[in-house]
């Protein structure tokens, strides 16, 4: 593969974009929205990565090796790249979707290049968390797989293919587990967000970036956890409905980080961004130096 085209210059689209230009690929950013357009080729003019962002796709996609899709997480949107790009992209080109939360199945119904579609779900930072969650077709050739799970390793990444395909992945639905017990605690009165952030941060959080949660079950004693899940299980909240805070948020506007509030207020739209770069880069320098050996389960 020499060269990759991203669809959508936005928050994931372009760090993932600066990330395979770093590894010196050839790399097209397709962005069809003019503010949107300006505002990433200010950004990317002074950086030298030879980034070739255009808003035209059969010019991002036509001699493309492999099409990572970062459009907004609306099915409609995405199915209608995916049919455009049907018409434009090489032969045996491969197309991977970073979505969040659909399913491998949703999106490829009935896309005549299905054997080469897949799921390859970057976390954000993408240029800083290694983790990049694989998932193919029952009938995607292993050797596709196998072609992009290696350039993601070559490029610094750790891959993890799933075995099979579920809306959100693995990470997800563990963030998503975890915000809704969050959500709860947060709305009982329990603590406020600073007091389950803190929990979190200085707690499990700092424990889970050294071990997974079958680690920590081993370490703590499978005895303990057993008794641990009997009894809490029946406690926590199984909700299935958007918690109540965050569906207060979105009435008033308060959509976090991009828009100045959400749990927290934000006086700039980069430095919370930028703190946890740097606490990531600590973090990870840190673990490399320490030589741990991560898990790459492909
Ligand atoms: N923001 C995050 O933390 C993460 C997001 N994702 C997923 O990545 C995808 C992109 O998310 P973000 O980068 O956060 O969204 P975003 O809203 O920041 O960026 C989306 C970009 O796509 C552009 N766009 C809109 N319509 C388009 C079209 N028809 N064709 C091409 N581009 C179009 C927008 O102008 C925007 O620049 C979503 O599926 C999201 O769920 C995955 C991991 C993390
Ligand atoms: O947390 C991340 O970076 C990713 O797992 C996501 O897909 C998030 O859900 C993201 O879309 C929202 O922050």
């Amino acid at each position: 593969m020499k060269h990759i085209a991203v669809l959508g210059a936005g928050t994931m689209g372009l760090t993932i974009a600066r990330l395979f230009a770093n590894y010196r690929y050839e790399v097209s950013l397709y962005e069809p929205i003019g503010k949107r357009l300006d505002a990433v080729e200010a950004q990317l003019s002074g950086e030298g990565l030879g980034i070739c962002l255009t808003d035209d796709l059969l010019k991002a996609v036509a001699d493309a090796d492999l099409i990572i899709e970062c459009v907004p997480e609306q099915l409609t949107v995405k199915r209608e790249v995916f049919l455009r790009l049907s018409a434009m992209m090489k032969r045996d080109a491969i197309v991977a979707s970073n979505t969040s939360s659909f399913s491998l199945q949703t999106l490829a119904q009935d896309l005549p290049y299905r054997d080469r579609f897949m799921i390859a779900h970057f976390f954000n930072p993408a240029h800083l968390i290694p983790l990049v969650e694989i998932v193919g077709m029952p009938d995607t050739p292993p050797h596709l797989l196998e072609e992009l799970v290696s350039l993601l390793r070559q490029c610094g990444k750790t891959p993890v293919v799933l075995n099979k395909d579920i809306p959100g992945f693995i990470a997800n639905r563990l963030q998503a587990a975890l915000l809704r017990e969050a959500c709860f605690l947060l709305e009982s009165g329990i603590a406020d967000a600073k007091g389950i952030d803190t929990v979190v941060k200085e707690g499990p959080g700092l424990r889970w970036a050294s071990k997974g949660p079958f680690e920590i079950t081993d370490l703590g004693g499978l005895d303990i956890w057993a008794i641990l899940t009997g009894r809490l299980f029946p406690e926590l909240s199984n909700s299935s409905d958007t918690p109540g805070t965050i569906m207060e948020k979105l009435a008033n506007n308060e959509l976090g980080v991009k828009s100045g509030s959400g749990y927290y207020e934000y006086s700039s739209s980069t430095q919370a961004v930028e703190e946890m770069g740097d606490s990531l880069r600590r973090l990870l320098s840190a673990r490399q130096s320490g030589g741990d050996d991560q898990a790459d389960n492909t």
